[in-house]
């Protein structure tokens, strides 16, 4: 069997945003290579939001630009936000939905979906109104859809923000189960603990510049900057 072609890595180039005259992110160089998830961390409003987006495609930079595998190129790779867009319709429905964008007949994306919702415990759902659901089924069916297709990048944004501490490591646990196909995670949190618990690497973020990328052992242990020091201490807020 042929390997699928692979579109890492994904390089961001003096990435600049700015929106409504005030400047966001300044100039910002970033590879993303296969492997375990990468965790983007920063205080609130350092931008990691916005960076994850520009990484996917979603917003266009004012500045620089994202490349995947040297090209530059349509937006890949799938979004997950911190609160999930649910359409009116079926819990199999939204799941299935990225699969009927693709053209697939009904038969086989619904096959394709229920696996899907099986792997995060919603099959049993499959029919119930999917705005119905709790947040954390919710967000287990947003992660579903974006594993439809089997993207070969999954973005995440503060994919737990709004989730009690069960339904968080629920989703963690996909999360766990999305690397470990090979998908390669980046992912925004400003939460320490799931940044140690999730993540291979590590991408510190500050007032809108990337102080720091590491691997996360080395960045828990010996962080190269007094920011990321301090904000392991806690002590680092905005
Ligand atoms: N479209 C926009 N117009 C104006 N300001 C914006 C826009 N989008 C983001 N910002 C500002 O840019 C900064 C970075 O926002 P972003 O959401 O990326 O932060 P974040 O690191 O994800 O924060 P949090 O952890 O609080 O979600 C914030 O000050 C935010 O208010």
């Amino acid at each position: 069997m042929r390997a699928p072609v692979s579109h890492l890595p994904l390089v961001a180039t003096q990435l600049r945003y700015a929106a409504g005259g005030v400047a966001i992110l300044h100039g910002l160089d970033l590879a993303i290579e296969a492997g375990p998830p990468l965790v983007i961390l920063g205080p609130n409003g350092a931008g990691k939001s916005v960076l994850l987006r520009l990484l996917h495609g979603l917003i266009v930079p004012t500045g620089g630009n994202v490349t995947w595998s040297g090209e530059p190129g349509r937006p890949r790779g799938a979004m997950v936000f911190q609160r999930p867009v649910m359409l009116r319709r079926s819990v199999l429905a939204n799941a299935a939905y990225p699969l009927k964008l693709a053209g697939q007949p009904r038969a086989a994306r619904h096959a394709a979906a229920m696996a899907a919702l099986d792997r995060v415990g919603l099959a049993g759902l499959a029919t119930r109104a999917a705005r119905r659901l709790s947040g954390g089924e919710q967000q287990r069916l947003a992660l579903a859809r974006a594993e439809a297709t089997g993207p070969e990048v999954v973005f995440l944004d503060e994919p737990c923000a709004s989730l009690d501490p069960a339904a968080a490591r629920a989703v963690e646990a996909i999360i766990a189960g999305i690397a470990g196909r090979g998908a390669k995670v980046v992912m925004t949190t400003h939460d320490l603990a799931q940044a140690r618990r999730l993540a291979g690497e590590i991408a510190f973020l500050h007032r809108g510049r990337l102080l720091e990328q590491a691997p996360a052992a080395t960045f828990f242990s010996a962080p190269s900057t007094p920011e990321a020091a301090a904000f392991l201490r806690g002590e680092l807020l905005a």
